[in-house]
């Protein structure tokens, strides 16, 4: 194996497009952690700014990782734990309980294989980065052709496998349409996950978890670890043997209508949603609408200031809330209204009938803490929030 600052790759850089003005900047100084030395060009014409690439084509027991940042964003993932002891050997994993399949109409998707299925909370799968650039929002003064061709050659520097892996998500791939932007623009359009890091916005490509397809009422979602980077995927409910695997590509406690979430994924993603809410008959999605109208009122209500002092009132507002997330699949928005509900019962514990009031704060405690472990581990600040809780309505 390979020292990690070991610089394996000594061919000289791609020269650029013929066609291309992007001028390569002057020698960067040694690679450091990277298996390549970084590449980099000067971005504006006004100041030496410059972007580069960074590969490590160890990263993750040899699948690779490319970078396209500035040099200080780059050492602050590596000093915050992006690439520790990416020359280990590879563990063995069990072997999975899902695979990747074919799904009409949607390309790939990711299904639970026919064996057990997957308990709430139950991790699904651990993917790591293949691609981390900074997100098209930060890099609006930087003309297409300099992005471009950064990025193509952070695709070109990963080992062969992880780069036609990673071409493999381009969306012109599967879905027949004659491509209409550059291969990578393809891929970041459809599979990017965004994360904040090191004061700027990133679009990250997660090869195996881009397999996931979107639904409105979704069974998974993931979490990104901010240090290392690794995205988890998490079973949000139980999910049963020959059932797709489906997280939200939207937050998934906004209630959005219909129309909102189609206008959202044609401009964000260019597809048109076939999730089960979304095929539903016409009157089945009207219903859907009207319930989470009710949902955006009542959380403006809870705003109020007349509502913010009436533990009645607040209680009242959250055990509705409650039945139309049920009703509408919203998982994960249920955790903070079982907690509201949980501390309305606590105060009206206060003023009369304690033994009653307490029992049902219990109640809520409980579901609240169940939820929040499920969505931020059982040692989480909102769990232990929870758990106190109960012991002061006991
Ligand atoms: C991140 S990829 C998901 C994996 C993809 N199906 C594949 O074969 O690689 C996102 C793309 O999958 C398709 N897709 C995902 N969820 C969908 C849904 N609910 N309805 C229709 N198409 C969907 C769309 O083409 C979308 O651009």
């Amino acid at each position: 194996m390979t020292p990690l600052n070991t610089f394996t790759n000594s061919r000289p850089a791609l020269p650029t497009c013929p066609i291309s003005r992007v001028k390569p900047s002057p020698p960067e100084p040694g690679p450091g952690p990277w298996t390549h030395a970084p590449y980099c060009v000067v971005t504006s014409r006004t100041s030496d700014k410059k972007l580069c690439v960074f590969t490590d084509a160890n990263y993750n027991h040899g699948k690779g990782l490319s970078i396209v940042a500035k040099r200080e964003v780059a050492e602050s993932f590596v000093s915050e734990g992006l690439l520790p002891g990416s020359s280990s050997p590879s563990p063995t994993h069990p072997e999975p309980k899902y695979e990747v399949i074919p799904k009409p109409n949607q390309g790939l998707g990711l299904f639970v294989k026919p064996s057990p299925s997957y308990l709430p909370g139950e991790t699904i799968l651990l993917d790591h980065p293949t691609l981390i650039f900074p997100s098209s929002d930060s890099t609006k003064a930087i003309s297409l052709e300099t992005l471009s061709n950064l990025r193509r050659k952070a695709l070109l520097q990963l080992p062969p496998q992880t780069r036609s892996l990673t071409r493999s998500l381009a969306q012109s791939i599967h879905s027949g349409k004659k491509r209409v932007v550059d291969e990578i623009t393809d891929i970041i359009q459809t599979n990017a996950f965004t994360q904040q890091k090191a004061g700027a916005t990133h679009d990250l490509i997660f090869p195996l978890a881009a397999r996931i397809n979107h639904a409105c009422t979704p069974n998974a979602f993931t979490r990104t670890n901010i240090s290392s980077l690794a995205m988890e995927v998490i079973a949000l409910t139980e999910i049963l043997p020959g059932e797709e695997i489906v997280h939200s590509y939207l937050d998934p406690s906004l209630p959005l209508s219909f129309r909102e979430r189609q206008q959202r994924f044609h401009a964000g993603w260019n597809f048109r949603c076939r999730c089960t809410l979304c095929t539903a008959p016409k009157e089945n999605i009207a219903a859907s609408d009207a319930q989470r109208k009710k949902i955006a009122e009542l959380r403006e209500q809870l705003e109020d200031d007349e509502t913010k002092g009436d533990a009645a009132a607040i209680l009242k507002i959250a055990q509705r809330l409650l039945e139309l997330y049920e009703a509408e699949g919203m998982v994960m928005p249920q955790a903070e209204a079982n907690a509201l509900a949980a501390y309305g019962c606590k105060y009206l514990a206060e003023s009369g009938n304690e033994q009653q009031w307490k029992k049902a704060g219990r109640k809520y405690a409980k579901e609240a803490a169940r939820l929040y472990g499920i969505m931020f581990g059982e040692e989480s600040q909102e769990v232990e929030e929870m758990v106190m809780l109960g012991k002061d309505l006991s």
